[in-house]
């Protein structure tokens, strides 16, 4: 890809623009500061190697029961002093079902969806991991089916189409293979757009590329660059501060990284929670997210995939227009960020994928990815039939 920045820092080192305010980025990367962190503290290179803190800390901190709820199982376990069984299907149905009045199919919705996308633009927004691939042991191996492929390249052919994911953009987009989508990857902070529309193309953390895959001229936003060598030299510690046990598995990810335990046996996930714990207080900078039996750390800018999507929006030209509808599908915490902001600004219909109840600010549900598949084919055929 060839760069043609015409910023020379396009992260928090630029006085406050006054004609981008409305995107409510740039100054407000600044809010998750903490005190005492510097990008220049010239710690770069270096791995600590320090005590070990004590187990208490990720106890306390509530890592642990955030790490066990994360990705919780199909089966409810009945839990009594003497035995534990798995809860009878039936029940876990009745469950489902009752959470679904709450967060209703969107299949069976898709009347009703379609209802409020007549006459407007319709605007699609998809999370990879557990939404258009299914959850798998490695990370490497999350391959999206063909038939996966094919349902996302029609909708792309239909409605503008993004995919927002946790993982470096050039993975995901190596994954999906796909150039008719526009792609935001490590959470957002990663977003090759299109040129287009006026206000995000100017913004000061953007930068002017040419595609060379799609030969086009595309808009590079990236918020957190100068956190690029702080998150590599964060990579490598915890590649070396994990590397005894068992199934641990860091992936970097450009401007956030990712610590796996999918694979380390339960009795050894303090141990891994501490090590990236007492890694993290060298770093007041970064902070700490749950994702589905993986850490995540990121830069503390405030930008999210919440704050990805209304970049892209504005970038397309759909924002602040009436006559849009977008809709968000994803499984995750991470997804969560753009459920809120779809609520709070009524931006259309978030769609949590899930197989078990949970709270989410989502508005419809759908089972697993090849409920996402149906969905996507069905917009295809609405548009399909409209257009005919
Ligand atoms: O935002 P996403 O596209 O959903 O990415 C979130 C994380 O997805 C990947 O991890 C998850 O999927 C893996 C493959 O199915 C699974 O093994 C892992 O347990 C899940 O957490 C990816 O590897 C992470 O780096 C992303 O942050």
């Amino acid at each position: 890809m060839e760069l043609t920045s015409n910023h020379s820092s396009p992260v928090l080192t630029d006085p406050i623009p006054v004609n981008n305010s409305r995107l409510g980025i740039h100054s407000n990367l600044l809010s998750y500061q903490q005190s005492g962190g510097s990008l220049s503290s010239g710690k770069y290179m270096t791995i600590p190697r320090k005590k070990p803190g004590k187990l208490e800390d990720v106890w306390s901190n509530g890592w642990l029961e955030a790490m066990r709820s994360s990705s919780p199982p199909r089966k409810r376990l009945i839990k009594d002093k003497d035995f534990t069984i798995e809860a009878a299907a039936d029940d876990f149905d009745i469950a489902y079902c009752s959470w679904m009045i709450k967060y209703p199919s969107a299949l069976k919705s898709f009347d009703q969806i379609l209802k409020n996308a007549k006459n407007k633009k319709v605007a699609v927004f998809l999370d990879y991991d557990g939404t258009l691939s299914p959850i798998v042991d490695d990370p490497d191996r999350a391959f999206m089916s063909d038939s996966m492929r094919s349902a996302a390249r029609d909708v792309a052919k239909y409605f503008p189409t993004a995919i927002i994911s946790g993982r470096s953009r050039d993975k995901v987009y190596e994954l999906v293979g796909l150039t008719e989508l526009y792609y935001a990857g490590s959470h957002g902070m990663d977003i090759m757009g299109p040129m287009s529309h006026a206000e995000s193309g100017d913004h000061p953390n953007c930068i002017r590329s040419t595609d060379q895959q799609q030969g086009k001229e595309v808009n590079l936003f990236q918020p957190a660059r100068e956190f690029i060598p702080m998150i590599d030299e964060v990579f490598k510690t915890l590649v070396e501060n994990t590397k005894d046990i068992k199934g641990a598995n860091v992936e970097n990810h450009k401007f956030c990284t990712s610590v796996h335990y999918r694979n380390v046996e339960e009795k050894n996930w303090p141990t891994i929670a501490q090590r990236v714990h007492d890694i993290l207080k060298d770093y007041p900078r970064l902070r700490l997210t749950h994702g589905r039996k993986v850490l995540e750390i990121r830069p503390v800018i405030d930008w999210n995939k919440g704050k990805a999507v209304e970049f892209l929006l504005e970038s397309l030209g759909l924002s602040d227009r009436d006559d849009v509808l977008a809709i968000y599908i994803g499984d995750d915490k991470t997804d969560e960020d753009a459920f809120k902001v779809f609520r709070e600004r009524n931006l259309g219909y978030g769609i949590l994928v899930s197989s078990v109840p949970k709270e989410s600010n989502a508005f419809f549900s759908v089972r697993d990815p090849s409920e996402v598949k149906k969905f996507l084919k069905a917009l295809v055929t609405w548009k399909k039939f409209e257009k005919a």
